[in-house]
Formats: structure tokens, C-alpha cells, sequence
């Protein structure tokens, strides 16, 4: 579990294929965030939960795999590219964010930037079928960083970025047309999933959650 309150931003070294899946070394720059830092945790990348697999110096690896190669960008990165890193939550840090799983739900792609000056907004486009689980001033990541929805049109929605996170996260290298990992929120997921139980499509009534959803999500 994580917050979305990315901690560095570090850079992939090596990608090396393995099986159906890639073997991905990445350094951190950060050794107050990673110093102790071991095998065995979890740490997000870009937003996906990664296991770690080994350790070397400010280097870590991880074994992303052909389901987190399909459903990610992870799939699509380079040597030198930068990269959003969280470590794992501990129940007494302070939740900055909100409840980040690491499950990366679908990949969105960035649409029109605006410069609003201190600020910009960057709109989204996203697979309609997750509509229901965005909510203005709810909360969503964007390649791991927790950010607040701003506005949802179907198929888009926008977000505000302040000059802190532009700074601190890899959003300062979004531009039109490239790709995001996106992470709705785990409340609209149990409230999407109660809806359907309870309303039951059984007793012929429409529900509002979309079937394309549902089944997006495996249900
Ligand atoms: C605790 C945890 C550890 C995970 N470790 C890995 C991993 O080492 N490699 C991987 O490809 N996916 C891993 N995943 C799954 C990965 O985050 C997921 O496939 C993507 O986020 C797409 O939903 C892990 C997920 C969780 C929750
Ligand atoms: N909620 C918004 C944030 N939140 C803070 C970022 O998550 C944080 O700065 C980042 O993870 C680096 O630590 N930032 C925004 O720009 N806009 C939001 O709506």
C-alpha cells in the first residue's frame, strides 16, 4: 500500500528480457528515502507495485511481468528514463495522498497542458469504461503521484498541478500524446462493486456502473 507521495525520482538503468517478462534495474538518488531498502519490498514504480528482487549499491531490481508489461507503461521504458519511486506505507506515516494500491488500473494518455502560471492543468484521456470511479475532487494517480481530480468529461478528465509536485515528480516530462499509468480510487472500486451486488442486474434494474467496467475489472 502507498500514498501516492512520490519520495524520488530515479532513473532506470538496465532492462534486461526474461521470459515473457523484463528484468529492471533502477537507481535511486535518494539515500535518506532508500538507504535501507532491501530485498523482498515493495516498492512503485511509475505507480506499479514492484517486488524487490536484488540490491546493488544505489541500484535496486525488480521482475515486472508479462501482466504488468500488458497492463502498464512499464512495458515501454527506457535506459535513462526517470521514474516515480514510493516505498511500501508504514501504519504510522502520515497519509499525505490517499490509499494507493500499486495495481495500475489502464494506461491514459496526456492530452492538452495548460500554463495557468503558478499552476497547470493537464488533461487525461482515459478508457470510458472506468467513468464511475472518477469523481471531481476525488482522488487518482497518475504514474504513482496522488493527485485531485479536477473535472471529468466522459472519455477526459483534468488535474491541477502545483510548481512542488512538477518539481519533485517525472510530471514535469508529460507532454500530448504520451502514455500514463492510472490508478482510480479503491473506494469507488467497493462502492462500484456493492452497487452491482445490491442493485442486482438479476432483479432487471439498470445499474449505473458500467458492465464494460465490471468487466475491464475481471467481474
Ligand atoms: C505487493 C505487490 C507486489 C507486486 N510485485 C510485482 C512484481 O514484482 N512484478 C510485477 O510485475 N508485478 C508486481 N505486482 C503487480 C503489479 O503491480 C500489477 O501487475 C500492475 O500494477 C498492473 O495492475 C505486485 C503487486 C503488489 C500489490
Ligand atoms: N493532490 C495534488 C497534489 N498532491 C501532492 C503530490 O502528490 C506530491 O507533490 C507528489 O507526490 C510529490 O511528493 N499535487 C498536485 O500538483 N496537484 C494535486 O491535485
Amino acid at each position: 500500500m502507498f500514498t501516492g507521495i512520490v519520495k524520488d525520482v530515479g532513473r532506470v538503468v538496465a532492462l534486461r528480457q526474461q521470459g515473457s517478462g523484463v528484468r529492471l534495474a533502477v537507481e535511486y538518488t535518494s539515500r535518506h528515502e532508500f538507504q535501507d531498502l532491501d530485498i523482498d519490498e515493495s516498492v512503485a514504480v511509475n505507480g506499479a507495485c514492484q517486488t524487490v528482487v536484488a540490491m546493488n549499491g544505489m541500484t535496486f531490481e525488480v521482475d515486472t511481468i508479462a501482466e504488468t508489461l500488458k497492463k502498464t507503461t512499464l512495458g515501454s521504458l527506457r535506459a535513462g528514463q526517470s521514474v516515480n519511486l514510493e516505498r511500501a506505507l508504514r501504519p504510522q506515516d502520515r497519509l499525505g495522498g490517499h490509499f494507493v494500491q500499486g495495481h495500475v488500473d489502464c494506461v491514459g494518455t496526456v492530452g492538452e497542458i495548460d500554463d495557468l502560471g503558478e499552476s497547470r492543468r493537464i488533461w487525461i484521456s482515459y478508457p470510458e469504461a472506468f467513468e464511475p470511479l472518477l469523481v471531481p475532487v476525488g482522488s487518482i494517480a497518475i504514474d504513482g503521484v496522488s493527485l485531485t481530480v479536477a473535472s471529468v468529461r466522459p472519455g477526459a478528465f483534468s488535474v491541477a498541478i502545483i510548481p512542488y509536485t512538477f518539481g519533485h515528480t517525472t510530471i514535469s516530462s508529460l507532454r500530448p500524446g504520451t502514455a500514463v499509468n492510472l490508478e482510480f480510487d479503491i473506494l469507488g472500486k467497493y462502492i462500484a462493486r456493492q452497487h452491482q451486488l445490491g442493485e442486482g442486474r438479476g432483479a432487471g434494474k439498470e445499474t449505473a456502473i458500467s458492465d464494460a467496467w465490471l468487466k475491464e475489472m475481471g467481474y
